[in-house]
């Protein structure tokens, strides 16, 4: 039997769900055996892949997060294209039967898609409708936009309803590449990246700045909590716990709030500033795709080109999607979910689905592609935490942004042209 490496990010519910994908997959089968190796967050197990493949360690298969998409695009020599992949091991593999927003996301300029969607998410809003009840809110109508959203916040805490109004999951992805997206907004130019590696940021914006101004103002008041770097560890379990009444985070929250939340939630879109958009965009997607590293034994990558099959097919991906709030990656998964009445039958799980496809994408809202963003979602959190100290107003933490991130994709350029 074979054994082939899978390193991954998720731990908690997401890890059990994802340990259980595979062990479905070895036990259709006893040529290969799939095990998965959790490595910490999504920036960790980047950084270890990469660090791995220099020291001829690389597993076959290893997660990769949205944003790390330019890194491991120009990693050439380091990255087997699925696309290759599936056609060098005669695994059918048509990337029309995917949703068009995540095969855009990781396609080549070619059209070719490099990684196999596994894990798409988007962020929501999930709130606490006891909480709102107890506020004197309408728990069938959650804020649609910010000003909504301070009223609620104060309305919670003023009442007595919960210590704190809101907490939020991943400043980087939600508050300000999602932010951007929504309020139509550019984050970079050549379309956000997409365009090439001549790229800059160009997310210093006065509405971003003051999005950033105001979440600090809302900490200061004690109605915001912040829930700390990168994915926000520290705000689900306030939620969880009923401190908060308001959580934005992936769709893909919802696994951990089915299996742990004693109250009953609901889910929502994203709020907007309704003086800057009169109707927000789609959101942009996130979570992770697979990626083949280069260098291992052709045995091992029959078995990944059988499992990544295996990974497509409709039920397996509509059992993912439904267990963990991830997209249904393939419009045949997404059509079962309808088939089965899943949708019907939990209100708030197709959301995320609603909320992405709810316009058709343009250049401020169909993602980016930035390289080294695992050392600029770094900068994002520590600008925005000098926001929130009152060492920086947004403006000019956004300004030290753009002006530091600049300086990393010159320096990625250079390397990779
Ligand atoms: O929590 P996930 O897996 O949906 O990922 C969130 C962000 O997209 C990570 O960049």
């Amino acid at each position: 039997q074979t054994e082939i490496a899978w390193w991954h990010a998720m731990g908690g519910e997401l890890g059990a769900k994802l340990e259980a994908v595979a062990e479905g997959f070895n036990q259709t089968q006893d040529d290969y055996r799939i095990v998965p190796v959790y490595r910490g967050t999504y920036g960790e197990t980047l950084t270890a892949a990469i660090a791995a493949f220099r020291a001829s360690e690389q597993p076959a298969i290893v997660q990769v997060y949205e944003v790390g998409t330019g890194t491991m695009m120009a990693a050439q020599g380091a990255v087997y294209p699925v696309y290759q992949l599936m056609a060098d091991n005669d695994q059918p593999f048509e990337p029309s039967e995917y949703l068009a927003s995540v095969v855009g996301y990781y396609s080549d300029t070619s059209g070719n898609i490099l990684s196999l969607p596994f894990n798409s998410s988007t962020p929501i809003m999930y709130y606490n409708k006891e909480i709102f009840e107890a506020a004197g809110l309408d728990p069938e109508t959650p804020p649609a936009t910010w000003a909504g959203m301070e009223a609620a916040m104060n309305q919670i805490v003023e009442s007595g309803a919960a210590p704190c109004g809101m907490t939020t999951a991943w400043i980087s992805w939600i508050h300000t590449e999602n932010f951007s997206a929504l309020h139509n907004l550019s984050y970079g130019t050549l379309e956000n990246g997409f365009g090439g590696l001549g790229a800059e940021f160009a997310m210093n914006n006065e509405h971003l700045a003051r999005h950033w101004d105001n979440l600090a103002h809302w900490e200061d008041e004690g109605v915001f909590r912040y829930g700390g770097p990168e994915g926000g560890p520290d705000a689900q379990p306030a939620f969880l716990s009923g401190e908060c009444g308001l959580f934005m985070n992936s769709s893909a929250g919802r696994a951990a709030v089915v299996a742990n939340a004693d109250f009953e939630v609901g889910f929502a879109p994203l709020p907007y500033y309704d003086d800057v958009v009169e109707t927000p965009m789609n959101s942009i997607i996130g979570g992770a795709t697979l990626w083949v590293m280069q260098g291992r034994p052709a045995e091992e990558y029959e078995g990944v080109a059988a499992f990544f099959s295996y990974l497509s097919q409709p039920e397996v991906q509509a059992d993912w999607h439904q267990d963990t709030g991830y997209l249904p990656i393939t419009n045949a998964a997404y059509d079962l979910g309808q088939e089965q009445g899943y949708y019907e039958a939990n209100p708030g799980s197709d959301t995320s689905i609603m909320q992405m496809t709810r316009v058709e994408p343009n250049e401020n809202s169909k993602g980016l592609r930035f390289g080294s963003y695992t050392q600029v979602r770094a900068l994002i959190d520590e600008e925005f935490e000098a926001v929130l100290a009152s060492d920086k107003t947004g403006q000019e933490a956004l300004d030290s942004l753009v002006e530091r991130g600049n300086q990393l994709l010159r320096e990625f350029e250079a390397a990779n042209s």
